[in-house]
């Protein structure tokens, strides 16, 4: 077991090195994206299953609250949290629609969506985002493996950080680690370098 363990760090440690390589214009080109819109009073919505809804949740308190320094807060909101909305609309319509159907509500045009999954596949963030351009967002998508149905259905004024892995576990280290990088990024951008 020892080495299983060991292995996974290595993985990981190789995934991130390559991520290195591949990911950070993009990451840099998504940062934009979030000041621009944070500058012009819009906000970001995010969402994800499993781990990338921990992962979208994880990015929504580090903009809500704080992440490294003092500074003000800055709206997002994590669409994965309110259980009673997000179990009524999967039991009266689809789990399909969990997203998208609060994207409708609370989407405004010049807002980001940050949609996060490792496959690209899942169907309900797939709905989010074609929710997301209904409503005139912008989308930050964060994928793995070969993009999926998400890779598709982005526009040029889109963002795709794909993760070059095929492994669930480690696109989910990378996701974690982009997500800190654009939180350093927002506060450099909106507050000045430290
Ligand atoms: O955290 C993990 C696996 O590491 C799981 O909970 C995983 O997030 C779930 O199986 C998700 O439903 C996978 O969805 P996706 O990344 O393909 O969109
Ligand atoms: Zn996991």
């Amino acid at each position: 077991m020892l080495e299983r363990i060991i292995g996974h760090f290595g993985a990981s440690i190789e995934t991130k090195m390559l991520s290195a390589e591949e990911l950070p214009a993009y990451i840099e080109q998504a940062g934009q994206v979030m000041v621009q819109s944070l500058l012009s009073g819009g906000k970001i919505l995010s969402c994800g299953n499993g781990g990338s809804a921990g992962d979208s949740q994880h990015f929504s308190s580090e903009l809500l609250n704080r992440f490294e320094r003092e500074r003000p807060s800055l709206p997002a909101i994590a669409l994965t949290t309110d259980s009673s909305t997000v179990t009524s609309i999967a039991n009266d319509y689809s789990y399909n629609e969990v997203f998208s159907k609060q994207i409708r509500a609370l989407g405004n045009p010049g807002d980001v969506l940050l949609a996060i999954s490792t496959s690209g596949n899942s169907a309900n963030v797939i709905q989010a985002i074609q929710a997301a351009h209904e409503r005139e967002m912008t989308v930050v998508a964060l994928t793995g493996k070969n993009g999926g149905g998400m890779a598709s259905l982005l526009t040029a004024d889109d963002v795709e950080i794909r993760v070059p892995s095929d492994i669930t576990a480690r696109i989910q280290e990378v996701h974690l680690l982009v997500i800190h990088c654009l939180c350093d990024f927002i506060d450099c951008a909106l507050f000045g370098e430290e």
